[in-house]
């Protein structure tokens, strides 16, 4: 099985060019199946989730069209899905079990087809992450669901536009429930919507579709339900987690790193964190450019919740930045109950860390000292990745596969920057 070997010690300097989003291009794929032409995606990155989602499509009828040269190389190709050949509505468990975004084509198959059989995802590493949501929400427009021998069965004649109001903030739920609403009869209030930049992005590309979807990144959005939805073209939005997974690289070994052909506005809580950790950061048009200045960084305390305030999914990477830094930092995770999972790996490479339920206490030791280790799930991946490349000697990361879920070319753009780091094995 493949790892990741990383040589310690090396300062991150230069420029790293940003991918899509992988929370962006993963429903925008499933909104495909709601068009009745071929749907068009640019800068789409090339991981596994990516695909994942083109074996489901494929699964149910769908012809795809993918440009490998040009994927995750520019904005220029990517992906063309043609949903009229699709004949199927089941998602089947091998390829919901590898992959949680799965779900998201509840939503288009039932309301563009009537009809979908999903399997229920079960848990994951980072908690139980039940679909509820997902849902109550069909049925509050109008589906019936069942739920038997693994499967979410859900039929609907014509879904019906309605008042939905989701009990806690939920990305996925949001999204289904959008895509859902934007073929039904009549108009749709998702109410305590999510309101992350991906949602943006796939209401902008169910816009270009020829949905009508208005407030989409407020907690408040409505949709007018259309009889049909065109082809369209959509370039995915930048990775905002990626951004910052590059940025805490750059913090952690004292660098300057410009991060190239992002959205930095989709990254205002953790640029604020970055300063606080005592990172000079420069906005200009679609970069971002830290430095460190070679200084040691400072911890800082995180609390993570829904967008706008500090996302999860770089929780696991300012874990690792706090191992190292200047003080003590603390760390609530509020969205999952065991996303913490990171903390035994970075504590084989020295880290000094005490968790109290959903709390982790990070005391900043001088030094990490490079060990094996094994991820347990993508961000965990990525903060190994950070320790490693500030830790004494040799880093060899186990079950990386995690890591090819979420970043494009993780290795390649980190040797760029100057890092010691290579895939072996
Ligand atoms: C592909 C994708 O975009 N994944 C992201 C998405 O995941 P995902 O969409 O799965 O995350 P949610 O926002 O739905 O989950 C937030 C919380 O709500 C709970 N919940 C959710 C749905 C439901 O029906 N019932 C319920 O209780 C979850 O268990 C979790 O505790 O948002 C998460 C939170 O920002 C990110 O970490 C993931 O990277
Ligand atoms: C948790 C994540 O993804 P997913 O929802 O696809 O598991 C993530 O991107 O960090």
């Amino acid at each position: 099985m493949q790892k990741i070997q990383i040589e310690g010690g090396a300062p991150l300097n230069g420029d790293v060019q940003i991918s899509g989003a992988k929370n962006a291009v993963l429903p925008i794929l499933c909104a495909t199946l709601l068009a009745d032409e071929p749907v068009e995606i640019s800068n789409v990155p090339h991981l596994h989730d990516v695909v994942t989602t083109a074996k489901l499509l494929a699964g149910l009828g769908a012809e795809l069209t993918i440009d490998q040269g040009t994927i995750g190389k520019g904005s220029e190709s990517g992906i063309v899905v043609d949903p009229r050949s699709v004949n199927s509505h089941v998602a089947p468990y091998e390829l919901v079990k590898t992959m949680r975004a799965s779900v998201l084509v509840l939503g288009p198959l039932l309301a563009k087809y009537g009809a979908a059989e999903v399997s229920l995802p079960g848990g994951c590493a980072i908690g139980s992450r039940p679909v509820d949501l997902h849902i109550k929400g069909m049925q509050a427009l109008g589906a019936e669901i069942s739920v038997d021998h693994g499967f979410i069965k859900a039929r609907a004649d014509r879904l019906k536009g309605n008042r939905v109001v989701f009990d806690m903030v939920s990305v996925g739920a949001t999204e289904n429930v959008l895509m859902a609403a934007a073929l039904a009869q009549g108009t749709s209030v998702l109410e305590n919507a999510a309101m992350e930049p991906e949602i943006v992005d796939l209401a902008d590309c169910l816009n270009a579709m020829g949905a009508q979807i208005e407030g989409a990144g407020s907690n408040r959005i409505v949709v007018h339900g259309v009889e049909r939805l065109h082809g369209a073209k959509h370039a995915v939005v930048a990775d905002r987690i990626e951004t910052g997974t590059f940025l805490v690289a750059g913090a952690m070994t004292g660098g300057r790193i410009t991060a190239r052909r992002t959205r930095p506005e989709t990254l205002d809580a953790v640029l604020e964190k970055l300063m606080q950790a005592g990172a000079q950061i420069e906005v200009e048009g679609d970069r971002i450019t830290l430095d460190m200045k070679g200084n040691r960084p400072k911890a800082v305390n995180i609390t993570t919740a829904p967008h706008p305030a500090f996302p999860t999914d770089m929780q696991a990477q300012f874990m690792a930045l706090n191992c190292i830094a200047e003080g003590v930092g603390v760390i609530n995770e509020t969205i999952f109950e065991n996303r913490f999972m990171h903390v035994q790996e970075l504590l084989r490479l020295g880290a000094d860390i005490r968790v109290e339920g959903h709390t982790a206490i990070v005391r900043g030791v001088e030094q990490l000292s490079g060990a094996p280790v094994m991820a347990t799930d993508l961000r965990a991946s990525a903060s190994l990745i950070l320790a490693g490349l500030v830790a004494d000697g040799e880093t060899l990361i186990d079950r990386i596969y995690h890591l090819d879920r979420g970043y494009e070319n993780i290795e390649e753009k980190l040797s760029g920057l100057g890092a010691r780091i290579k895939r072996v094995g």
